[in-house]
Order: structure tokens, then C-alpha cells, then sequence
């Protein structure tokens, strides 16, 4: 596939099912993550892969964090919470191991973004879908924990990879270029 057209081609997909990427493809997923620009070369990226059962252990925490967060939540609730991470067949969290010292935070944050997108490319390559989520799960120090990362790193997204079932709409956004 064309690079240009994989760009505009790529959408989120609705809904995943498997097959899944195998172990060689994910592979090729996550070095086209790696190729990102990187201020630095710290290579802040933490990839943390969920597959098959070990999806439930990630279920399992999110809910659990739902519970902290928001000690009523029904029994309706957490179920939905640990049916997210059952929603592709690949979960993989995508964190920013934060170093100290001269390259900003935010820059650290970027790279990885980057490594994101080029992942979400790379999959759409493949001919595999993968969808960007984050929500109030990303943000949480146990689920920061479950991928080794400390609280003061950043979840920057959790991927969701598989074979398109349903796919997402395509949204041209509009193109705006201030000429000074
Ligand atoms: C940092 C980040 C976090 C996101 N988190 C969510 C999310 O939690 N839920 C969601 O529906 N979309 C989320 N999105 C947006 C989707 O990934 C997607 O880009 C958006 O729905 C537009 O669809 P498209 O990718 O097909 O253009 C997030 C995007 C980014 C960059």
C-alpha cells in the first residue's frame, strides 16, 4: 500500500474480531512504533501486549480501578469495564517511560504518540485494524502498574488490534493552513 494512501485510507474500525496479527506481524507492528521520532533517542516506549486470557487479568484491574474511582458502580458497570479489554484480540497499552533530565515531558509524550500512529499505519498496512482509546482506565496507577510503568509515567494509548468486523466511517477533517 501506498504510504500517502494508507494516511487517508486509515479509520478506526467499529469493532475487531480475530484473527489477529500473529506474533510476526505484531512484531513488524511495533517496530514501525519504534521508528518514530524520538527527541533524545530515550525511547520512552513501553509496550505492553494482552492476548487471549491475560486480557481478563487486564478486565479484571480496570474494573477494579472502576470500583475505586466510583465505589457505587453496579455490577452493570464493571461488567462493561472488563469487557473493554475483551474487545479486540490484541490489547495492547502504550506508556511513556518518563526519564528526568533536559528533553521535556511533553517531547518524551510526543515521541511516543508518534510511535502510536505509526503503529495504527502499520497495522492498517497489514490489512489489520486498530483503534486509539485511552479513557479514565489509562490514567489509573494500578493499570500504570499491571504494564511496569510508575504513576508518574503516562498511558498514552491503549490499542486495540484485529480483523476489521465492522469498519469506521472515513471523516475528512478540514485543511486549514494559515499563510502569514
Ligand atoms: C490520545 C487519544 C486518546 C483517544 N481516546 C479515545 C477514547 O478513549 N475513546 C474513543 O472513542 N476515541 C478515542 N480517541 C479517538 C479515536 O482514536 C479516533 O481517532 C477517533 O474516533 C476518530 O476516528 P478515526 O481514527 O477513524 O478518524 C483517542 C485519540 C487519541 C489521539
Amino acid at each position: 500500500m501506498d504510504l500517502l494512501e494508507g494516511i487517508q485510507s486509515r479509520t478506526s474500525p467499529k469493532k475487531l474480531d480475530a484473527p489477529a496479527p500473529n506474533a510476526t506481524q505484531l512484531e513488524q507492528i511495533v517496530r514501525a512504533g519504534t521508528r518514530a521520532p524520538d527527541h533524545g533517542r530515550l525511547r520512552p516506549w513501553r509496550f505492553t501486549v494482552f492476548e487471549g486470557a491475560a486480557r481478563e487479568k487486564l478486565g479484571d484491574v480496570m474494573a477494579n480501578c472502576l470500583r475505586s474511582r466510583v465505589p457505587n458502580s453496579t455490577e452493570e458497570h464493571l461488567a462493561a469495564e472488563r469487557g473493554k479489554a475483551l474487545r479486540a484480540p490484541v490489547v495492547m497499552v502504550v506508556g511513556a517511560k518518563i526519564s528526568k533530565g533536559k528533553i521535556p515531558e511533553i517531547e518524551q509524550v510526543c515521541a511516543v504518540s508518534a510511535a502510536i500512529q505509526n503503529m495504527l499505519l502499520a497495522a492498517h498496512g497489514l490489512g489489520f485494524g486498530a483503534m486509539w482509546k485511552t479513557g479514565a482506565a489509562a490514567y489509573d496507577p494500578e493499570v500504570k502498574a499491571l504494564c511496569g510503568l510508575a504513576p508518574e509515567d503516562h498511558i498514552v494509548g491503549i490499542v486495540y488490534l484485529g480483523s476489521v468486523s465492522a469498519p469506521g466511517q472515513l471523516v475528512e477533517a478540514p485543511v486549514d493552513i494559515n499563510r502569514v
